[in-house]
């Protein structure tokens, strides 16, 4: 019999076949943009490779008949702890971008975060995102009258929270990109800043030298203190990989801390997030909100992920996947699929409730090498 495989308009059923989709797609320019690492890539197996190695420990014998996905984050309710990451220039997928990837996370109920490098405007993302749960991801800029327009532009629209990047001084080198001298297509913008005097340079120059001219390589954490002070939304640290930087986080007054190796695209060979994750929940103690991305492709992923402390997870190029293969409800489908798979890891698991998902229910597979010296 001849085996079974997804081909180009078959219905994809998982997040790879919808990768798979894109891959064929996809511009190469366009495809090596999203898909890539920094460097060698490790961390960028790592971030897959590392879910494989924990196991899942599940009970049994208890009512399932209901399971819950609903949770809070920095008290908004969601519908699913599944999220979308902000990731830059989402009209290279889909002509919709960010307009699709917006309202599809509304439909889901779950929370959209709009990178500052976004296709489309602050204020557009919000009319289409209406009611949803919305946060904007912060780059600070040299030029801190820019960041604070910036700030208070999302405010005035909506966005529940700032998801500040602390992991781009510059851009990783992404040898793909620099090989295909990749820059934003000349019929897309930089939505958030036309007009104004930062207007198509990155169509001009490439992300590589823009983030070298325009981003600040002295910000600290008196930034985010400045920040606190311009802002009334509450602060997500995104990029944090040690228990040391999560500490000054909470010290400094951030709510949230998303911990992110930025999809594997910056540093090479730091650990994947599920491995950094565990010592940051424990440093934390509770004193904020804890978030994952990186890797997580399927509701076991995410299940992992709350098991060792993570509030919710957010996909980043999965949503692209999905935008890439159409539009809005292509985006929906990942939204849906991620989520219906965490929905049967609690059901396998015997968990009803997000809260409930504990430590309990994952073992790293060195356990079962040599269960009595762990
Ligand atoms: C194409 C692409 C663009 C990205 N752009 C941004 C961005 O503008 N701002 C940001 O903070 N992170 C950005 N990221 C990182 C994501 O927010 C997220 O950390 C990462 O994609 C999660 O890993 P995953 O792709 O394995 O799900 C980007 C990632 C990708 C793949
Ligand atoms: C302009 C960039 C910093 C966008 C980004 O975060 C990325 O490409 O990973």
């Amino acid at each position: 019999m001849a085996p079974v495989v997804a081909g180009a308009d078959a219905t994809p059923l998982n997040v790879d076949e919808f990768e798979a989709y894109a891959r064929t797609y996809l511009p190469k320019k366009t495809l090596d943009y999203y898909v890539s690492g920094a460097d060698d890539m490790v961390t960028l197996k790592e971030n897959r490779a590392a879910f494989t190695r924990l196991k899942l420990m599940p009970r049994v014998l208890r009512d399932v008949r209901h399971i819950d996905t609903a949770t809070t984050l920095l008290g908004q309710p969601v519908a699913t702890p599944v999220c979308i990451a902000p990731s830059a220039m989402q009209r290279m997928a889909h002509p919709d971008g960010e307009l699709a990837s917006s309202a599809a996370a509304a439909a889901q109920k779950t929370c959209f975060v709009l990178s500052t490098i976004s296709t489309t405007s602050i204020e557009d993302v919000a009319a289409s995102n209406g009611a949803g749960l919305r946060w904007y991801q912060l780059y600070i800029f040299k030029d801190r009258e820019l960041t604070r327009d910036l700030v208070v532009r999302a405010e005035k629209a909506g966005y529940k929270a700032l998801v500040l990047t602390v992991d781009t001084p510059i851009l990783g080198s992404r040898e793909a990109d620099l090989r295909n001298g990749f820059a934003l297509p000349r019929h897309l913008t930089m939505a958030n800043f036309t007009g104004g005097k930062h207007a198509h340079r990155v169509n001009e120059v490439g992300l590589s030298q823009y983030t070298k001219e325009l981003f600040d390589l002295n910000i600290t954490w008196d930034d985010v203190a400045w920040l606190k002070s311009i802002t009334s939304l509450p602060i997500v640290v995104k990029g944090v990989l040690t228990p040391e930087d999560a500490v000054l986080a909470c010290d400094v007054g951030c709510q949230g801390i998303l911990v992110s190796n930025h999809g594997a695209r910056q540093l090479d060979t730091v650990p994947a997030t599920i491995e950094a994750l565990p010592a940051i929940v424990q440093a934390v103690a509770g004193r904020a909100e804890v978030y994952l991305d990186g890797g997580v492709r399927r509701g076991t992923d995410a299940f992992k992920a709350l098991a060792l402390g993570a509030r919710a997870v957010f996909l980043g190029r999965p949503t692209l996947w999905g935008l890439a293969h159409s539009g809005q409800q292509g985006v929906e489908d990942v939204l849906k699929m991620v989520t219906s798979e965490l929905a049967h890891a609690m059901m396998f698991s015997a968990t009803t409730s997000i809260a409930e998902i504990g430590p309990n229910y994952v073992r790293h597979e060195a356990y079962f090498r040599s269960p009595s010296k762990l």
